[in-house]
């Protein structure tokens, strides 16, 4: 039985006090962590202050990015060893964005993957396609193809435990949610994926999110999906009471 898992993303959003108040706001509803896992991506700036502000409740914490060294001579980049030693639980790779707009390949995301792990700490994987790839009926492969690299040299017992989501970039951000039936078509192609690389055991483990334009009126519908074990969550994810329903909406 996989726990659902339930992640917002919050992007390049809020100031330090802005987080807090959401926190402050949300701490004491979150629902037991043995029904469904609340994590919050927040921004690097103020992690430090999640972490210790999310203390002694259910609610993780992930990062949005990290590099793949551990440290030295790499102005700006943040280090996976200094997340760990911090207490973040997930660190969010090759989400669309940051494969657009700051160039990530999927070798820097498998690099990022190994990185994650050595400091003890459980990647949340980001795939998906483009409207055109959409369009051109090439979804299932350019999919299976991200998850192949990202993975690549991973063992079977971290694979059985990190999140993937599969996000298509056309419903990131615009409304325009996949349907449940196609969201699970392509979660299951990434389990079937896992699955090719690693065995139907491993598969069976890891845990596959859908995100795009998730709210608390549509999670239902992807949560009654076979392959689908959660949701990455932007827009939604801001707000204390949409974040708090989302994780009400499957309790
Ligand atoms: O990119 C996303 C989460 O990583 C999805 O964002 P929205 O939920 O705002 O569509």
């Amino acid at each position: 039985m996989r726990k659902p898992i339930i992640a917002g993303n919050w992007k390049m959003n809020k100031t330090a006090k802005e987080a807090q108040a959401f926190i402050e706001a949300v701490k004491n509803k979150i629902p037991a962590s043995d029904k469904v896992e609340a994590v919050i991506g927040s921004p690097a700036l103020f992690l430090e202050k999640m972490v210790s502000d999310t203390e002694g409740t259910d609610l993780k914490v992930a990062a949005q990015n990290c590099y793949f060294e551990e440290e030295g001579a790499f102005t700006g980049e943040i280090s996976p060893k200094a997340l760990g030693d911090l207490g973040v639980d997930y660190v969010i790779i090759g989400h669309s964005e940051r494969r657009e707009y700051f160039h990530e390949t999927n070798e820097d995301i498998n690099k990022k993957a190994h990185a994650i792990l050595r400091n003890g700490m459980t990647p949340i994987v980001c795939c998906g396609e483009t409207l055109e790839q959409r369009e051109a009926g090439v979804t299932n492969e350019w999919v299976a193809g991200q998850i192949t690299a990202a993975l690549k040299d991973l063992t079977a017992d971290q694979v059985a435990n990190l999140v993937i989501a599969y996000e298509p970039i056309w419903a990131i951000g615009t409304g325009k949610s996949s349907t449940a039936q196609d969201a699970n078509d392509t979660c299951g192609v990434v389990r079937a994926t896992v699955a090719s690389i690693y065995g139907q055991e491993v598969a069976d483990k890891v845990r596959v999110q859908y995100g795009g334009s998730v709210k608390p009126e549509n999670i239902a519908e992807y949560m009654a999906e076979e392959h689908i074990d959660g949701a990455l969550v932007g827009g939604a994810s801001l707000v204390p009471e949409s974040f708090l329903a989302l994780l009400e909406a499957i309790k």
